[in-house]
């Protein structure tokens, strides 16, 4: 399932439009209609965006330019290109991509079902590529799908974490005052060094800000500045404000900005926004378990467990049985992690199922979702080379799902049918298809 047009649910969370959120973004139209003057139904505020995409990231230090530097495998572009996606009341997003990363960009909008992109050629720098993008919304271009907007956003690709109450203050801001800015404190201070490579002076830092993006405009008015820009400033430029200010004596508003809005630049920041990105799909756990007694005892007995062990993380338990309606509505609520719980059986059934319904569910094509099966033997049943046989199976599934952005590992418990405790796990031994699971089941 992938985002669907303007109107349509939205998830609140980063992933595919999965839940419902139609009551708080119809709110965020309505604000964003009335205050831009517009008013709701009547005169819908037309907002487009552009997303320089055509950096070769030389600053980053590796040969593919960061924009499409793997992040949990996937290209950093597909995440911010998501982030502007949940925003229903952008109508359009045109992405600048040099022509040799044409084809890679169609087909991570392909592969991760991205909506409302189009594209067009990139620039020799950040000023050149943005005004490609405005040309194409200016409906310069024959035969152009692209509708002029009344309001344009200009993000850096390379931002991924831009929320939807951000482009909303600057849209506003920019709808009154012809242009607006996310800014943020200055973390060093701002020298400017004499021609001798000395200090001349320094700029009290508390009276300045960094500019950051989203940034947005009146259309016509930094459409009117760029046709107007010099190609000093085209060249050499880094800063859409004030090419607004000095040819169309525009003064942006400045907005203040949320942390996470710094631009991935160098290859610390690549971590930076893994860690980020971990830790938003890791908030809740779902331990799934079958109707059987047994299954429902240990499940809740280990969903006591991961209670008090995880308490920043909120875990739910639902049974896999019942048509999974439960199940759906955990899925729906984009929930990444689930412990299926199987006792005295290692066919893997429970999990079979749970496998099935993740991949119906498209959750695992913009993050990947985390599997642990659970199996609970008694091992004076059980002997022991058998059930660890068993257990090797699930590397042939973890291989398979893999593929499907699903991470599966096994977990075996050997335990006395009588000693099962709250706390005490026997002898475990797991199984794990991907190392990379470190980062999301220990947790
Ligand atoms: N000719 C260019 C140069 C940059 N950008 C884009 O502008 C954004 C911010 O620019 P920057 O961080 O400078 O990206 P790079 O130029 O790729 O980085 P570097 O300066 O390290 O090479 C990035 O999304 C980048 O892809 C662009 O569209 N066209
Ligand atoms: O110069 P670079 O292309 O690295 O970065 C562009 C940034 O300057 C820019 O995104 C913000 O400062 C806001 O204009």
């Amino acid at each position: 399932m992938e985002p669907g047009p303007p109107g349509s649910s939205r998830p609140t969370e980063p992933g595919p439009c999965l839940s419902s959120q139609q009551g708080a973004d119809q709110a965020a139209s309505a604000s964003l209609q009335s205050a831009a003057g517009a008013q709701p139904g009547r005169h819908s505020l037309a907002v487009a965006a552009v997303l320089p995409a055509g950096g070769c990231g030389e600053r980053m230090g590796v040969p593919t330019p960061k924009q499409f530097c793997p992040i949990l495998e996937r290209p950093l572009i597909s995440y911010t290109l998501q982030a502007l996606e949940r925003v229903y009341w952008i109508k359009d997003i045109v992405v600048a991509v040099t022509g040799e990363n044409m084809e890679v960009m169609k087909s991570i909008i392909q592969k991760y079902q991205h909506k409302r992109i189009s594209l067009v050629e990139a620039g020799v720098t950040r000023h050149r590529s943005i005004f490609n993008g405005l040309k194409a919304l200016a409906e310069d271009q024959l035969n152009c799908k692209l509708s002029k907007p009344e309001i344009v956003i200009v993000h850096d690709a390379v931002r991924p974490f831009v929320e939807e109450d951000t482009l909303l203050k600057v849209v506003t801001a920019a709808k009154k005052h012809g242009a607006a800015g996310a800014i943020r404190p200055l973390v060093s201070t701002v020298i400017s060094p004499s021609a001798d490579g000395c200090l001349d002076h320094s700029l009290e830092r508390a009276r300045h800000r960094a500019s950051e993006m989203p940034q947005a405009f009146l259309f016509d008015v930094i459409y009117e500045a760029y046709q107007q820009c010099s190609d000093y400033d085209l060249e050499f430029g880094t800063e859409c404000l004030q090419l607004a200010l000095k040819y169309c004596c525009t003064k942006a508003k400045l907005v203040e900005g949320s942390p996470d809005l710094w631009k991935v630049t160098y290859k610390r920041d690549l971590y930076a926004v893994e860690s980020i990105i971990k830790e938003k799909i890791s908030q809740e756990i779902c331990v799934v378990t079958d109707i059987e007694e047994d299954n429902k005892y240990v499940s809740h007995l280990l969903e006591e467990v991961l209670k008090s062990e995880l308490n920043h993380v909120k875990v739910t338990s639902e049974a896999l049985c019942h048509a999974g309606r439960d199940l759906q509505q955990i899925i729906l609520d984009q929930c990444y992690n689930f412990v299926c719980v199987n006792v005295m059986t290692s066919d893997f059934q429970e999990t079979q199922k749970l496998l099935s319904m993740l991949e119906e569910s498209n959750l695992s094509i913009l993050y990947p979702v985390v599997v642990v099966s659970v199996h609970f033997l008694d091992f004076k049943l059980v002997p022991p080379s058998q059930k660890m046989e068993s257990l090797m199976l699930i590397r042939e599934f973890a291989k398979e799902v893999k593929k499907r952005n699903i991470w599966l590992c096994g977990l075996l418990i050997s335990y006395p049918q009588a000693e099962i405790q709250p706390w005490g796990w026997a002898i475990c031994d797991s199984v794990c298809e991907d190392s990379d699971l470190d980062g999301r089941v220990t947790e």
